[in-house]
């Protein structure tokens, strides 16, 4: 019966579902969630993006589609196309207010109630990949998430920390969150890691470095590499623009495209 729900369900095209998490806000969630999308499409992937994080949503924006709205079809919302082609798709609360700058203040069960309509009614097609960007801790939120996603094909969560010791306390947190969830732990990213000057390339440790390499060793878990801050990126973000297409030779593209890499490695080891 569950066999049959599952196959009939608007996630049964979708091959790997991950999770984007992190202990503290600010850190760059978002962000790796919208590279990880753009380099996996850079790959030739179809990727999803579910923005679950109700009260802050920016994936929208990240993609400058914001004033884009969902609609209806027979199996549910159609997700907002970022490209023609259709190689990445989106959905988020931020479609669905009347005015973008709305907060949404919803108590637990309402947010919860959302994100099972979420995962059971976006019509996402064939998906090589569905990103799922959380709203930072561990809250209700995140339990409901894992637990509406646990019966698909659910890979695992990616860590973003930032190198200072606050951030990297709160993925310690995480990572206990995971281990309760039974959520395996794709990695950890240290964002923000460094700054490298665009004129003579010196490479500066605004907030120090090497926190989220040192609590992954001593986690048992990868470490998916350093992204530097890079004044390019966030202005990518900042105006919807493809970084991963525009910007080779920008300090954290190798990082970027390194931590797709280690993704699509990974699910190719898993499928031979
Ligand atoms: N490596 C980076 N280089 C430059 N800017 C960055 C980098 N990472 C993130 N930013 C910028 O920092 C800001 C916060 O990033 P982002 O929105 O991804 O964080 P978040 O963890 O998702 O936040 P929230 O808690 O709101 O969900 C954004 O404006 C983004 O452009
Ligand atoms: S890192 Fe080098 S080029 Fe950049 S501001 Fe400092 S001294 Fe100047």
């Amino acid at each position: 019966m569950e066999e049959v729900a599952r196959e009939r369900s608007n996630l049964a095209g979708v091959r790997h579902i991950l999770l984007v998490l992190s202990g503290k806000g600010g850190v760059g969630k978002s962000t790796i969630s919208t590279e990880l999308a753009l380099s996996l499409r850079h790959s030739g992937k179809k990727v999803g993006i579910l923005d679950v994080d109700l009260c802050g949503p920016s994936i929208p924006r990240m993609f400058r589609v914001q004033d884009n709205s969902v609609h209806q079809c027979d199996s549910g919302w159609v997700p907002v196309f970022v490209d023609q082609d259709k190689s990445i798709s989106l959905m988020s609360i931020g479609f669905l207010l009347e005015n973008p700058d709305d907060a949404v203040v919803w108590r637990g069960p309402k947010k919860n109630a959302l994100i099972k309509q979420f995962v059971a009614d976006v019509a996402w097609g064939d998906l090589d990949f569905l990103i799922v960007d959380t709203p930072p801790g561990t809250s209700d939120e995140h339990i409901s998430t894992v637990e509406a996603l646990r019966p698909y094909q659910l890979l695992g969560a990616i860590l973003v920390t930032t190198p200072q010791a606050v951030s990297v306390g709160d993925v310690r947190r995480e990572l206990t969150f995971c281990k309760k969830m039974n959520l395996r732990v794709l990695g950890i990213v240290e964002n923000m890691s460094g700054f490298v000057c665009p004129h003579c390339s010196e490479c500066t440790n605004i907030f120090s470095k090497g926190g989220g390499e040192e609590l992954a060793k001593h986690a048992g878990v990868p470490f998916l590499g350093c992204v530097p801050l890079d004044p390019q990126l966030s202005q990518s973000l900042e105006e919807g623009r493809d970084f991963i297409q525009e910007f080779p030779k920008s300090s954290a593209f190798p990082a970027l495209a390194h931590i797709a890499q280690q993704i699509l490695d990974g699910t190719s080891q898993q499928s031979s």
